[in-house]
């Protein structure tokens, strides 16, 4: 072998050494790289699938994205030559994905349906959610009072994206909470109607029928839309309206939304909702649908439409928005159905599939609606009783916030009275006959049914001749009242002043709920009772009927009655006070309408047919028209827009109110009212002030009559130790007069034990021996001396007195222990005979008679007289000086006459029968009408 042979084979052999050294660097290097395209290939299928989705990326290319990476031969995903995944590898991540992604789902899969289900179930009972069969044909019964389903059910739903189907049913929310604005495609359109179609009979067939009013309105077409529901149009539920009128129908909206803000949303209440509370749905709902064609809206109807929208939920007014491209700041529910038939809607959102549920069948819609219809028609003819009027259990609501009323009925419907801060009075107005009466019954029971008497007092008093009011207070035949009322006044024609008692009352009590309620720190009735749940505060209704006697003439009660009536209804509204006044004649009330500041205030009117000045004539004349026992209810102060007209139902006949009463009165009577009767003569002996005199008092309380006063409390004077502490009274009607006297005698006789009191009763006019007579077996009753004198035996009377008292006064002897009442029937009478002068002392009984006035008080000698005019009264005292007769009562004496004796308020005293005027120098600064007793001498 040369060198050069050898040389070339060790380049040779070291050639191949390198060569061996660097494939096997190479090859550890590759299968170094295969590992890491393999790992790399992995993380890109599950990074490619994780991203996706798994669902999709089994559904569709996603996976075959991955393929390329898979060799035909080999089975091997990636690129071949570098890094190649096995099918099984790649298997396994899948699976591993497959596992996290049911894992994720496992308790939506497991629990979340059924917890769906049951929600809808809880929340949406009845039409609301459950299957046609059970519902569809028969008329709903709800009123509202078992709240308002809050979703109603539209199809089913599917998570699109989760492992496997799991249905749940799926509802939206509507009445009162959200419009429902629905987009479809033409081919999916008719999928839009039948949704429509089927939530419009699910609301319709929940309530009762007339609760739910449907308006549409499409834009393509006059009729046509929703055809199975015309059977409603009959019972005026359905109104279609007419594509080119779309003004027409948001103006109807908008008005009836600003009504129900006028009328309804009062005293602070934000929905109708809040205002219906747990009880009936007052306000019914009205759901407009608006089938559009995916075009814009006039600018002007998109702007109307979006109000309404905006302020609809709040007063019931519901939108159904079909293909109308339109944003509403509101809370609004959206389904857009695509041209697939499948819908996504906000309720679920997008990544549930909604499956609406199939329309309802075709033959049963209009045969439902027609049921809707004919239940409606059948409850409007026969509502309209007075029973009607009343709920159906008593006593449930609270006043806290006002009290409703219904009063009467359009067509089929309830028309309310309303009484709360915002429509705090009402005047009623219409001629005799009209059906005043009536309207205040129908009033006062549909009230008495509704509120408890912890929650409505009732102050009643009538002007009228008749005694209207009288069967609310127990009388002979009927013993049951009103537990509401408080005080009934009837016959008070000739006693103006109680009306001014009743405003007296009224306003005290104003005055009393502003302390307490600025002692709560807040300003108004409701407020209190929230601060105060443990108090009693009724509100207070007071009627007046025929109130215009009580401004019927130019005088003090008028004045006064004015000033009390203004701050009443100025202020009464936040304390829950509320008046109702009701008259024949309203336009002639001078007092009344001199104030406008008070009239103001009366903002409900109620005029019954050919009312005059009740609304606010002449551009309200719908009085004039209204048929008989119809009424026009208007809480907007009565002007035109607020009119509301309704058929009053009989509420005085037998059976209705007297029926009424009496199972209240067995619910709970509670204490009998008090009664004010003008035509009676009030009873001593059933006098509470009466029978609560007792004696031991040094100063004993003389009654003397009744004073007109919503308590009924007597007019006293009291008889202490002092100058002057004598009574006179004035007139020429010895009943008047022997009333009074007998009245005080016998209160003075029940003040003292037996025997410890001395009566001189004279008579002195013959007509009274009867009542001295009368008196003297009541005070001998009582264990009295009480000896009976007559003309022969005055003058020594007197002398005797006098001398006796100026015994004392010149301290010859003591002051008498015993007291000594004087009582004279018909001084005047024994003047002549007392004129007459002793030959001796040249003292007249006349001086006798002034000296025991004047000094018999301190000596507890006390004359009661009776004077038969003022002149006459006058002549029996010093000359000018009138001191020693301190309190007096007069009868028909003209006020001119009294003016000596009393302030200048007595002027406008006119005498009537069976009513004294009483004065107490001591106590008042005005004088008092007075009624005289009876003393039990007939
Ligand atoms: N809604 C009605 N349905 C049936 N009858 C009615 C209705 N309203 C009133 N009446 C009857 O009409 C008559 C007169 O009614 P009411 O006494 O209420 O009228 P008024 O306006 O108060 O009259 P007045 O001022 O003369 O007392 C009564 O006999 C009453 O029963």
């Amino acid at each position: 072998m040369s060198r050069r042979d050898d040389r070339r084979r060790r380049i040779e052999d070291s050639f191949a050494e390198f060569q061996r050294a660097v494939s096997a660097a190479l090859g550890s290097v590759a299968r170094e790289h295969r590992a890491l395209a393999t790992e790399h290939a992995k993380d890109l299928v599950e990074f490619t699938v994780r991203g996706t989705g798994i669902d999709r990326a089994l559904r569709d290319s996603a996976l075959t994205d991955v393929t390329p990476f898979l060799t035909v031969d080999e089975k091997r995903i990636g690129n071949p030559r570098q890094a190649p995944l096995s099918m099984a590898e790649f298997q396994d991540r899948l699976a591993q994905i497959r596992h996290d992604w049911q894992q994720s789902y496992h308790e939506w899969t497991t629990t979340g349906p059924d917890q769906l289900t049951e929600l809808v179930n809880s929340v949406a009972r009845g039409p609301a959610s459950w299957p046609y069969e059970s519902w569809l044909g028969h008329p709903g019964t709800h009123d509202g009072s078992e709240g308002v389903p809050e979703l109603w059910r539209i199809g089913t739903g599917e998570v699109v994206s989760a492992p496997e189907a799991a249905p749940f049913p799926v509802a939206v929310p509507l009445l009162d909470q959200s419009h429902l604005h629905i987009s479809s495609t033409p081919d999916s359109r008719q999928l839009a109607d039948g949704l429509v179609e089927s939530l419009l009979l699910r609301v319709l067939s929940h309530f009762q029928p007339g609760l739910v009013h449907v308006h549409v309105w499409d834009v393509g077409q006059l009729t046509g839309s929703l055809p199975g529901l015309y059977p409603l149009t009959r019972a005026n539920l359905l109104t279609v309206h007419d594509p080119a009128r779309l003004h027409e129908l948001l103006d109807e909206l908008s008005e009836h939304i600003r009504q129900v803000h006028t009328k309804v949303l009062v005293d602070g209440h934000l929905t109708v909702r809040s205002v219906s509370g747990e009880g009936r749905r007052t306000e019914p709902w009205r759901i407009a649908v608006l089938f559009g064609n995916r075009k814009a809206l006039r600018e002007e109807h998109q702007q109307q439409l979006q109000r309404v929208a905006r302020n609809g939920l709040a007063c019931g007014v519901q939108l159904f928005i079909v293909d109308i491209p339109i944003t509403v700041n509101s809370p609004v529910e959206t389904v857009v159905l695509r041209s697939d038939g499948s819908a996504t809607c906000t309720m679920t959102g997008k990544d549930v599939r909604v499956t609406l549920d199939p329309a309802f069948p075709r033959t049963l819609v209009p045969r439902a609606c027609a049921a809707i219809a004919e239940k409606r028609e059948e409850r409007r003819s026969r509502m309209g009783t007075f029973g009607d009027l009343l709920p159906d259990r008593p006593w449930t609501e609270s006043s806290a916030a006002g009290v409703i009323a219904p009063v009467g009925f359009d067509d089929g419907e309830q028309v309310c009275v309303q009484l709360g801060d915002t429509s705090p009075h009402a005047l009623v107005g219409g001629p005799s006959g009209s059906g005043k009466t009536n309207f205040l019954y129908a009033m006062l029971g549909s009230l008495c049914a509704r509120y408890s008497p912890d929650e409505l007092e009732l102050y009643l008093l009538d002007f009228k001749e008749g005694v209207s009011f009288a069967q609310f207070a127990p009388g002979r035949k009927d013993p049951s009242w009103l537990p509401h009322a408080r005080l009934v006044g009837v016959n008070v024609n000739t006693d103006r002043e109680f009306g001014v008692a009743l405003l007296k009352f009224l306003a005290d009590e104003m005055r009393r709920r502003a302390d307490a309620a600025k002692q709560h720190e807040v300003t108004k009735l409701e407020h209190l009772r929230a601060e105060d749940p443990g108090g009693r505060w009724p509100r207070i209704v007071a009627v007046i009927d025929e109130f215009q006697y009580l401004f019927g003439e130019r005088d003090q009660v008028t004045a006064a009655a004015t000033q009390l009536l203004e701050d009443v209804a100025r202020r009464g509204r936040s304390q829950g006070i509320h008046l109702v006044l009701s008259s024949q004649d309203v336009s002639g009330i001078e007092g009344f309408w001199g104030k406008s500041a008070i009239f103001e205030q009366f903002t409900v009117r109620i005029a019954l047919p050919k009312a005059r000045r009740v609304l606010a004539e002449p551009q309200n004349d719908a009085a004039v028209e209204l048929p008989r026992w119809h009424a026009v209810i208007n809480h907007e102060s009565g002007v035109k827009p607020g009119n509301e007209i309704c058929r009053v139902p009989d509420s005085t006949a037998k059976g209705t109110m007297d029926f009424l009463q009496n199972e209240l009165w067995r619910r709970e009577p509670g204490q009998a009212p008090g009664l004010f009767d003008g035509s009676k003569v009030p009873l001593l002996d059933a006098l509470p002030d009466f029978s609560d005199l007792r004696p031991g008092d040094a100063s004993p309380t003389v009654l003397l009559g009744q004073v007109i006063d919503v308590a009924g409390s007597a007019a006293r004077v009291r008889f202490a130790r002092t100058p002057g502490r004598n009574i006179a009274v004035i007139g020429s009607v010895v009943q008047d007069a022997a009333a009074v006297l007998g009245g005080a005698a016998a209160s003075l006789g029940r003040q003292h034990h037996p025997r410890g009191a001395r009566f001189t009763l004279a008579c002195l006019v013959d007509e009274a021996e009867p009542s001295a007579q009368h008196l003297s077996k009541r005070l001998r009753a009582d264990g009295h001396e009480a000896e009976v004198i007559y003309l022969d035996g005055i003058r020594e009377v007197l002398d005797e007195t006098a001398k006796d008292l100026q015994a004392i006064g010149k301290g010859e002897t003591d002051a008498p222990l015993t007291s000594h009442y004087l009582v004279l029937y018909g001084v005047d009478a024994a003047q002549t005979l007392l004129e007459q002068k002793d030959p001796a002392t040249r003292a007249s009984g006349v001086d006798s008679l002034r000296t025991v006035l004047k000094h018999g008080p301190e000596n507890r000698t006390h004359v009661l007289g009776w004077w038969r005019g003022v002149q006459r009264l006058k002549a029996s005292l010093p000359p000018g000086v009138y001191d020693d007769i301190g309190a007096w009562v007069a009868f028909d004496v003209q006020g001119k006459e009294l003016l000596s004796l009393g302030p200048e308020q007595v002027m406008s005293w006119s005498p009537r029968p069976r009513r004294g005027l009483f004065f107490d120098r001591f106590e008042h600064s005005r004088p008092q009408v007075i009624i005289p007793f009876d003393t039990g001498e007939a």
